[in-house]
């Protein structure tokens, strides 16, 4: 379990102070995988230093399974950054080590006994489905199979923490869902705790039970998944599950709709075509399951006799979200 409690950093440069991070509080269980997402400049880069030690927060603390990270002194960080696996955008393997040399690396360093580093590897190896490839150098490897090295590395210490800063943004969309399943995978298989930093969505859609929201250092919105999705005020559960734009004026009113749920799956527009004589014309709409909740979102316009105020309150009445299109 991973928690950070207002945690700040701030910068001197040329007399202005700069605030990267301001006052962000987020905690993580085992065996959950929660994403950090934010535009470039919101503070991502300076997070994950802050996390890893490369960096002191001005104030605020991060404990990581009871350990107080803010608190280890120099002289222990590089104990205190074992427990901590870090995935990159890039793997940033060793060019002239093999998939096994490279795994090896980190157990090298704390001196593990060569007999327990190679069944280590193997174990780990096994684990991302690399077995047959322990021999292979990166230069024979595709970009999701040196990730998968680099996964396997990450873990090599038995770390309490995985911090995967981007780790799909170099990667094709096939790939990024295999690193993907992987990742997931993994979390429940060694019950670990994991952060994912990431300006994609589809990331944070396919994996993450809970995420952030970073925006100019701060946390503006954050929650489990299916929260986030279901919050009509917060603009995180539209990035999450877009619409086409209108295109152009429209003559008919147009109604935002929301469905969480059991509404998701219910014949709502056939109901509301039946009790008010309405013709519904669907504009845009997507339809997906998210933190293991159905989710509906769908933009129509109204056609009917029946003030449009009747036909949203029965909609809210129903438990459809509703926002009258402007
Ligand atoms: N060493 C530094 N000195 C001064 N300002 C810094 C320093 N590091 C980061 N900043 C500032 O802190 C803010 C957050 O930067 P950071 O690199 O953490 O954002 P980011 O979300 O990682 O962006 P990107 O995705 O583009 O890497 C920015 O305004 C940046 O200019």
């Amino acid at each position: 379990m991973i928690t950070v409690t207002n945690l700040r950093k701030t910068y001197r440069q040329g007399g202005r102070t700069i605030t990267a991070l301001d006052d962000v509080t987020l905690s993580v269980p085992k065996g959950s995988i929660h994403g950090i997402i934010g535009h470039s400049g919101a503070g991502k880069s300076t997070l994950v230093r802050c996390l890893t030690l490369l960096d002191r927060p001005t104030s605020g603390a991060v404990v990581i399974d009871g350990r107080e990270l803010t608190r280890v002194k120099d002289s222990e960080i590089r104990t205190a950054r074992r427990r901590i696996g870090m995935v990159f955008q890039h793997a940033n393997l060793m060019d002239s080590r093999t998939a096994a040399q490279n795994v090896a690396h980190p157990l090298e360093l704390v001196k593990t006994p060569k007999a327990e580093t190679s069944r280590k590897v193997a174990e780990l190896l096994s684990l991302v489905g690399l077995s047959e490839f322990a021999d292979a150098y990166p230069s024979q490897l595709s970009g999701g199979q040196k990730q998968r090295v680099g996964i396997a590395r990450a873990l090599a210490t038995g770390p309490d923490l995985l911090l995967c800063d981007e780790p799909t943004s170099a990667l094709d969309p096939a790939t990024t869902e295999d690193i993907l399943t992987l990742i997931r995978r993994l979390t429940q298989t060694l019950d670990l705790t994991v952060l994912v930093i990431t300006h994609e969505m589809h990331v944070v859609k396919r994996i993450c039970d809970s995420v952030s929201l970073l925006e100019r250092g701060r946390i503006i919105e954050h929650g489990p998944l299916r929260d986030v999705v279901g919050n009509r005020d917060g603009s995180l559960g539209r990035s999450l599950m877009p619409l086409a734009r209108s295109e152009g004026d429209r003559a008919l009113p147009e109604l935002e709709l929301l469905l969480v749920g059991d509404t998701a799956s219910a014949p709502v527009l056939s109901e509301l075509t039946r009790r008010f004589n309405a013709n519904i014309n669907v504009l845009a709409g997507t339809v997906e399951t998210l933190g293991g909740s159905r989710f509906g979102r769908l933009r129509v316009e109204v056609e009917s006799a029946v003030p449009l105020t009747e036909i949203t309150d029965y909609l809210e009445s129903t438990g459809v979200h509703v926002e009258v299109a402007a």
